[in-house]
């Protein structure tokens, strides 16, 4: 058996007695020689290899290892290990590392261009973030947003624990990448878990990942848990308000103690990480109706921020309008998109219940409807209009509103495939042009 694992080694490999007589000696390392293996067996190893240091070895007791070895006009790299019993050494095992000192050369070039190489992507990986997720890409003027930025610029230069809370499409997310990118832990990880997309039996693996065969399908050497990842920068719990209650104890302790253990294992584990959460909902009322644990209520709520709807702070929606435009503008290229006042009268009286997600979903839907650069009224989308009397049924519309948006959208399409030719987007839309002049003109869709 020995023989054979011996034979197994893909480089050449040897063994000696403590005065050098060759024990073992593998297939490759004969082959490599260019003579018969068992011919070398009992022989002295300088006989081999006039220059072996293998009986040396033997005699100092010290390894050597990774040490450049002439033989056969070749300059390789080899080790050579002394094997103690009792004290004493019995043997010694060398191995071929490599067969031509070239390669370590080209395997170390190869590696410094790697790590050069990953160095280069860190830095830019870092300056991409910075870009797209500093305090200066969250835009706004309103005094509450500005007030909201700086206290948490303020967080950012702490440890401790930030909640974020506001509706959706706020930008809760947008403010947990600007915190970490400001804090002193901007170079570490920024790890994010959506704890609304987690299926409830999975939460704990994800979070405090498991042991190489915790259970059935687990891959052999275990996985990480985001705890585990953060190490050394932030955790961002996103939807808090969604983890499971069971849960939360396990999750308040980790918080306090900062050492958990995977699952299915038993090695405890120590992860610096900071944390920020989010959500939309109420997690005060969700304490009083026993839904969320108030112990990790407190110990996340220490900085508590509140970003305002888009509707509590009108004087913000044209000039995000307009940035986003630009950023849109940014994948058309050419393009500079523009808004009419009545447009941006239209934005700004809507109250925008998906906050600044709906705003950005609405103006890239915009712009690939309109023709040229320019945004007018009619080119937003019907129900942003309506009066707010209507609006304020809530989100059912009347049929008669459904049946008007789809018409106005049907017409503006068809006019934009036909290239504004009136007869043809008639034929299109299977009217006469003068029933299509007449609802042009009833949704306010300008001739040209
Ligand atoms: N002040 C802002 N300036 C520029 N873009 C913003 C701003 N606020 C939000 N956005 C953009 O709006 C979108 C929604 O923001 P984000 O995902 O951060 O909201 P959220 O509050 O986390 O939403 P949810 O609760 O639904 O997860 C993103 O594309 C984000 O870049």
């Amino acid at each position: 058996m020995a023989d054979l694992i011996f034979d197994h080694i893909e480089n050449g490999a040897v063994v000696t007695d403590a005065d050098g007589y060759i024990l073992y000696f593998n297939r490759p390392y004969a082959k490599f020689l260019g003579i018969e293996g068992e011919d070398a067996i009992g022989r002295h190893v300088t006989e081999i290899l006039a220059s072996s240091r293998m009986h040396i070895v033997a005699k100092t007791g010290k390894a050597e290892i990774n040490e450049i070895f002439t033989a056969k006009g070749h300059d390789m790299v080899v080790q050579r290990i002394p094997i103690f019993e009792n004290g004493k050494v019995v043997a010694v095992f060398g191995q071929l590392m490599f067969k031509e000192v070239g390669d370590v050369g080209r395997l170390a070039r190869n590696l410094s261009v790697l790590e050069s190489k990953l160095k280069l992507y860190e830095k830019e990986l870092t300056s991409l973030r910075a870009a797209r997720y500093s305090f200066d890409s969250i835009y706004g003027s309103s005094p509450a947003l500005l007030a909201l930025k700086e206290e948490a610029r303020k967080a950012a230069l702490t440890d401790l624990p930030v909640l974020l809370t506001g509706e959706s499409g706020t930008g809760k997310e947008l403010f947990a990448q600007a915190i970490h990118q400001s804090s002193p832990r901007r170079r570490g990880p920024s790890i994010n878990i959506n704890c609304a997309a987690i299926p409830k039996e999975l939460f704990e693996s994800e979070l405090f990942g498991y042991a190489g065969g915790a259970f059935t399908g687990a891959s052999s050497g275990g996985k990480p848990g985001k705890f585990e990842l953060a190490d050394g920068g932030t955790l961002f719990l996103d939807e808090i308000g969604e983890m499971p209650l069971d849960l939360q104890p396990k999750l308040l302790r980790v918080l306090e103690e900062k050492v958990f253990e995977r699952v299915g294992g038993n090695q405890v584990i120590r992860s610096d990480f900071r944390i920020i959460a989010a959500t939309n909902r109420d997690l005060a009322e969700m304490v009083r109706q026993k839904e969320f644990r108030e112990d990790l209520f407190y110990r996340l709520n220490v900085v508590s921020l509140n970003i305002p709807p888009l509707r509590e702070r009108k004087g913000d929606i044209v000039s995000l309008a307009r940035h986003l435009l630009d950023k849109i503008a940014g994948n058309h290229p050419g393009s500079h998109y523009r808004l009419t006042e009545a447009a941006e009268r239209v934005l700004a009286n809507y109250h925008w219940p998906g906050n600044i997600r709906e705003l950005l979903n609405v103006l890239e839907r915009t712009v690939f409807t309109i023709e040229g650069d320019s945004i007018d009224a009619c080119d937003l989308p019907f129900y942003l209009s309506r009066p707010v009397a209507v609006r304020a049924r809530g989100t059912q519309w009347s049929l008669q509103e459904v049946v008007a948006e789809a018409e106005r959208e049907a017409l503006r399409n068809a006019l934009k495939v036909s290239g504004n030719n009136k007869a043809r987007a008639a034929k299109l839309l299977g009217i006469h042009r003068t029933v299509l002049y007449k609802k042009m003109s009833r949704y306010k869709i300008p001739l040209n």
